[in-house]
């Protein structure tokens, strides 16, 4: 691999003695790996389960698994399931050691394509807000991609600059993640082409933008919340550098230690924040700190214990997690809808009258929430709880899109397909994953039945692998309509 020389000088004034340790690991190949949806599968039901044998854990992950080069697994009916997102290993750290809890209001400020975000909001489990942002249009389109194939709920996808979004928010989250754009030297292993991007934007061009987007974070966090910063770069200038010019410039922060691990590292002048190295993990370059956002001086002393709770670093390096209940408690009230008249009633019912949404709802596990509901440009949606319209954003999502209302009839959407369980809705044709079907489901094609799979009445039948959902099919007259959505399709 050709390094540029500056980038080599940079790095031997970094590391010092470690210098040929890190730059022999580039004649290595990087590492694959993908993490399991933990609103899907567990850990221990995965290893039963899984298709790809030779699955090694991610130590510093309790979801995380490398896999064997030679396998594909994008191309598993699992991947159009849900069950995984493929993920550079060192990559699935900054959300575990934010690790939301239920209940939480997350915001995941430069979101795209969605690796981050997928698990921040498997870890909601329906539960709270996932505000998930890019600045990018196109990148903001497969974060929302991700996040319902994932079969996240609350969720709000948005293509806004931090500042409108702070303008909007005020100090809102319990939790932020900022994994910021940067120059990406931690990837050029991951991916070469990155190099060239580098020798036109540098650290230099990447830290006043990190800079900027962290001021803003900071406007959108609650007192006694949480800011995880992380990069995949080694730049001193977009790492430590910029930790220190956060805490100069907003008192009201401090760093809270990451407990390290195997192989991690502190930062290069002992700063209490992580790094990672190819040389030392099994894993690309990452650098992640974490801040809490102090109380106001009379809760101080209560802020002080929670900090030294660490519970949201516990569950990273595999410690006893001891989140007090209260706290979660006060959340959850924090949370509950305020009872108000919701301005969609009118359309609802109308919608209610004139489609067949009953008929379909009545086949779910459970009614939807009213008072939740939005019907805008004929598609329906379930708002997350805490979700207020008076929110002036770029939306591509407002919660979850249920379908649309076409005239008599009522389409449900893939996106609530991927968010429920097979136990969701009382028509299902189940499929093995090495029924050949699977596939030309996913591709589109019309699924030929067995006489004795007929068992539904004309109408909605949620399609599964191996009891996950994959999308809709329409029963009538005999055979099943292929409704699986044409934009995921198999190709
Ligand atoms: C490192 S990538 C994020 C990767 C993502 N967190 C994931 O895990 O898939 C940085 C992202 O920041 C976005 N970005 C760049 N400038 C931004 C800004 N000012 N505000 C918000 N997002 C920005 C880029 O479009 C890019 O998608």
């Amino acid at each position: 691999m050709n390094l540029p020389q500056h980038f080599l000088d940079e790095m031997k004034t970094l590391l010092g003695e470690d210098y040929e340790a890190w730059l022999s690991s580039y004649e290595q190949t990087p590492h694959q790996g993908l993490r399991i949806n933990r609103t899907k599968t567990t850990a221990e039901h995965w290893s039963e389960i899984s298709p790809f044998g030779g699955c090694e854990p991610v130590a510093w992950t309790d979801n995380g698994f490398y896999y064997p080069d030679e396998l594909r697994p994008a191309r598993h009916p699992y991947y159009f399931a849900g069950l995984y997102y493929l993920q550079e290993p060192s990559a699935m750290t900054p959300a575990q050691i934010l690790a939301p809890e239920p209940g939480d209001r997350v915001l995941d400020l430069c979101a795209a394509p969605g690796g981050k975000s997928t698990e921040l909001g498997a870890r909601l489990a329906g539960e709270g807000l996932l505000v998930s942002n890019d600045i990018s249009n196109s990148r903001a389109k497969a974060l929302l991609k991700n996040l319902e194939l994932f079969g996240i709920p609350n969720i709000c996808v948005v293509r806004d600059p931090p500042e409108r979004l702070a303008e909007n928010f005020g100090e809102f989250f319990d939790r932020i993640l900022v994994d910021a754009p940067c120059s990406g030297e931690g990837m050029f292993r991951k991916d070469p082409d990155l190099i060239r991007s580098w020798e036109e934007r540098g650290p230099e061009d990447y830290a006043p933008i990190q800079k900027e987007i962290l001021s803003q974070a900071v406007r959108m966090l609650k007192p006694g919340g949480f800011l995880l910063y992380s990069t995949c770069t080694f730049a001193q200038i977009e790492d430590e550098e910029v930790i220190l010019w956060l805490l100069a410039e907003f008192p009201e922060l401090e760093l809270v230690p990451i407990p390290l691990w195997d192989g991690a590292v502190g930062g290069m002048d002992g700063e209490a924040v992580v790094r990672l190295f190819p040389h030392k993990i099994r894993g690309e370059g990452h650098f992640l700190a974490l801040l809490q956002k102090k109380h106001e001086q009379e809760s101080k002393a209560e802020s002080a214990e929670e900090s030294e709770s660490g519970a949201v670093l516990a569950e990273a390096v595999g410690a006893e997690k001891a989140v007090a209940d209260q706290q979660k408690q006060n959340r959850k009230k924090k949370n509950k809808a305020i009872p108000r008249k919701n301005p969609y009633e009118k359309e609802i019912k109308s919608m209610e009258k004139e489609s067949d949404f009953l008929e379909w709802e009545k086949q779910c596990a459970e009614p939807f929430d009213r008072s939740r509901m939005m019907i805008k440009n004929n598609c329906v949606y379930l708002l997350p709880e805490t979700f207020d319209p008076s929110w002036n954003l770029r939306y591509l999502r407002t919660g979850l899109l249920l379908g649309e209302w076409k005239g008599k009839r009522f389409e449900p959407s893939q996106a609530v397909a991927m968010a429920m369980k097979a136990s969701d809705f009382c028509q299902t044709l189940n499929l093995s994953c090495e029924d050949d079907r699977v596939i030309r489901y996913l591709k589109g094609e019309t699924i030929a039945l067995e006489e004795n799979e007929i068992k539904w009445k004309k109408g909605w039948v949620l399609v599964c692998v191996d009891d996950y959902p994959l999308g809709w099919a329409k029963y009538a007259g005999g055979s099943l309509k292929n409704k699986y959505y044409p934009g995921w399709r198999w190709q």
